[in-house]
Order: structure tokens, then sequence, then C-alpha cells
């Protein structure tokens, strides 16, 4: 069938026994009310957006261990389910907003990718409910049956992070964000991480792998790729230029691109701010192999927007001594000296940690800390100028 005659009746699953109260299509969508404490803050809203196998697991894991707590599925919930839960934040994976199970999907020819694939419309009365203080009842993808399984309840917590294909697709869910990353990983580096993992870790053949890319490549070009506009900043991974013609995705060169202007957000910057640095720093406080280290920072436009980029090519010998290169960053929202050096020392084990991706992730992961704190600080000054009535209101939905 094609996508133009998919009725609403095929987007959202009607079958009461696989989903037996879809919020749009088995009830009118009702929100738990929960009452919005004096002091708390209202919850803080972070997107990270990227397509498949881009490394947004090994990202979230940085990001919530800032926070402290260990992230896990919900207790006692469907083993399945793609929610991470720590202390302060939680992490929806947007796939659980496929309306098109992946029987349906293959039936009438569409990808995970298409928007008519995804329920956008649920994705933002729900981020939009839990923004405000009040729990929902999310669907769950089961990535295992490829099916939709019963909802499960999410509670409003201080930092919910909305990962996956399309956080910054729909301008109303966009409006709900604090702050938005986009994971853009060339084609090259994209093609031999898809192969390290599904090769080796999943037994998938050279030409499946191939297959899959191609069957997602229009879709993720037309819906997906066009998101980084919107990001406030992103992470691109390319292959070296410290080696000539090397496209196997072993030495990376990593740019964080980072939007001027955002709120609560000041760009990382080498040196001295505004300024163009280009910089080698091994030598005798950096320990460096072939072929070597290079860093760089500048303004550039990115999509017309203004934008600072810092920039790193290769990867380090001696984690410990990124501490040599942390000291000449600034902006970096770190609570002590040594930090990010530290950060990146307890998850020496994570993929990209002796290089930028993993440099940039654990910066980022800082910064959207300093958000938080800066949001919460704001709230709380917004509070107590408010009459105490009005504190103690209990929203309705
Ligand atoms: N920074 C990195 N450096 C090298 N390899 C990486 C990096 N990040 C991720 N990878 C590789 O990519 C694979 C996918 O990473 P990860 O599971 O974090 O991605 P994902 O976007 O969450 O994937 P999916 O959406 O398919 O679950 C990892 O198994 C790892 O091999
Ligand atoms: O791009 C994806 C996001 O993780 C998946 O491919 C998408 O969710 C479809 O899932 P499946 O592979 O189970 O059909």
């Amino acid at each position: 069938m094609a996508i133009s005659k998919l009725s609403p009746s095929h987007l959202w699953p009607t079958n009461q026994e696989s989903f037996p109260y879809h919020p749009i299509n088995r009830r009118k969508f009702t929100c738990k009310v929960m009452p919005i404490s004096a002091v708390d803050s209202r919850t803080v809203v972070i997107g990270l957006a990227a397509d498949s196998g881009c490394g947004k697991s090994t990202f979230m894991r940085r990001l919530t261990s800032v926070f402290g707590g260990a992230a896990e599925p919900p207790k006692g919930g469907n083993p399945d389910s793609n929610t991470m839960i720590s202390d302060m934040t939680t992490v929806i994976c947007l796939d659980d907003y496929h309306s098109l199970d992946r029987y349906e999907r293959k039936k009438n020819g569409v990808t995970a990718l298409h928007p008519t694939a995804n329920n956008f419309d649920l994705m933002y009365q729900q981020v939009k409910a839990l923004r405000e203080g009040f729990a929902v009842e999310k669907p769950i993808y089961n990535h295992v049956t490829g099916l939709l399984d019963a909802p499960e309840l999410i509670k409003p917590p201080k930092i919910l992070i909305i990962e996956g294909l399309h956080p910054l697709f729909d301008p109303r869910v966009r409006e709900l964000l604090d702050f938005s990353i986009y994971l853009d990983i060339s084609d090259d580096v994209k093609f031999a991480w898809k192969i390290q993992r599904d090769m080796a870790e999943r037994g998938h053949s050279l030409e499946s792998i191939k297959a899959s890319i191609a069957a997602r490549k229009t879709d993720f070009d037309a819906h997906v790729d066009p998101q980084k506009e919107f990001a406030d900043a992103v992470i691109q991974v390319l292959p070296t230029q410290l080696i000539p013609e090397e496209k196997e995705g072993k030495i990376l060169r990593v740019r964080m691109v980072m939007k001027e202007g955002v709120k609560y957000f000041d760009p990382v910057y080498l040196f001295d701010e505004g300024s163009t640095i280009s910089w080698v720093p091994c030598g005798r406080k950096l320990t460096c192999s072939y072929p070597g280290i290079k860093l760089f920072y500048g303004p550039d436009t990115y999509y017309s927007s203004e934008v600072s980029v810092i920039e790193m090519d290769g990867q380090f010998d001696k984690l410990e001594e990124l501490i040599y290169v942390e000291s000449h960053l600034n902006n970096i929202s770190t609570n002590f000296y040594g930090e990010i050096t530290q950060q990146m020392l307890r998850h020496a084990d994570f993929p990209g940690s002796n290089n930028g991706t993993g440099l940039f992730q654990t910066i980022l992961g800082l910064k959207i800390r300093h958000l938080f704190h800066q949001i919460q600080q704001k709230d709380k000054e917004e509070q107590q100028q408010e009459p105490l009535h009005h504190r103690h209101a209990t929203k309705v939905f």
C-alpha cells in the first residue's frame, strides 16, 4: 500500500491484546495528575538525535554518569523496555513512538525513519506532559519482537532525555527542548562501526549490512539528517586528515559545532575566545605516537547560524595526560580541576574514550549539568517571587 493511502487506523495499532490502552486510539489521552511541589523545578528536556548505531547509547551512559547513580530499566517492568532511569535522569527512546510495527512497515514498504511510521502527535503530547510535571503511559516498541507492547508508566524526572531518530523533527517537540544534540557520523565511519558491531557482535553478513544501510539511505537523508540544522550542538565524526586516504574509522577527526546565543550554554573555547587556533599539543607534556594529535578552534557559520567549532584529530596514547589538553580548554563547566580527565578515565572502556568522540561527549555532559543547575536556580528565584497560594496549585492536564 502506498504511504499516502495509510489511514489513521494503520498508523496506530488497534489490537487490544498487544496494546490495551493506546492513549490516542483506545481512549482520550489523559495523564496521571501530579502536584507540582513548591520547591521542585520543572523537568529539563534534552534531545539527542542520530541514526541507529551512531553511538547514542554510549553517549547516554556518559551523560547519565555525570549526574551520578546507575541508569537502569524501570524496575519490575517489561524486560524489553527501552527506558533507562537513574536518580536524576530518565532516558526515553523515541523508537517507542513507532506507529507501525516491523511487520506493518514491511507490508507498507516504509522504513522506521519515515515520518509515517512514527506518531509525532503522541510524542509531542507526552514530552510536553512530562515537562509540565505529569506522568504518562508511554508505548514500548519491542526491538526483540518488532511489535508494540503494552505501555509503561513514566514519571516526570528532573532531567528527561529523549534520544532517537527524530527528536528534532517536529517543531512542536523542538520547542520543548532545553538543549539539543545531533551526532553526525560520516558515512565511512558509520559503515566501519556498523561492520564492527553487526558482523562481530550480531553475526550479520557484509552484504546484509550494506543492504540495510542502502535501504535506509533515502529516508535518512530526507528525514533524519536535516535535523542537524536545529541542534544546539553537533558532534561530527569524520575520518582523520592526519593520514591520507584513511577511511577505516580507526583514527577519527571529531568536530563539536556549538551554536552561539543558546540560553544557559556558553561554547567551549581553546586558549582565547573568538580567535582561530591550531594546536599540536604533542611534545613534552603529551605523549603522541603516529599520527599524533591536532586541535583546532575557531568561529564559523553552520546553516546560517553563528557557531564556534572545536576539533580534535587523532587519539590519546595515555588518557591521564588528557589533563594537559583540559587545562587549556575554557567554559567547560567542570566542578573541579581535572573533572573531564577523571570522567574519561572512569569510562576508559567505553568506545571512543581515547579520541574526540569521548572527549566532546563528556564535555557536553558537563555543560548539560551546568544548564540544568542554571534552570533550577532560575525556577527557584521565580518561585520565591510568586505568592504562596499559587505555588501549591495542582495542575490538571
Ligand atoms: N565513539 C565511538 N568510537 C568507536 N566506536 C563507536 C563509538 N560509539 C559507538 N561506537 C560503535 O558503534 C556501535 C553502536 O554504538 P551505540 O550502541 O552506542 O549506538 P546507538 O546509536 O545507541 O545504536 P542503536 O540505536 O542501534 O541501539 C558500538 O557497538 C560501537 O562499536
Ligand atoms: O533505526 C532504528 C532505531 O533504533 C531501528 O531500526 C528501528 O527502531 C526499527 O527497528 P527494527 O530494527 O526492530 O525493525
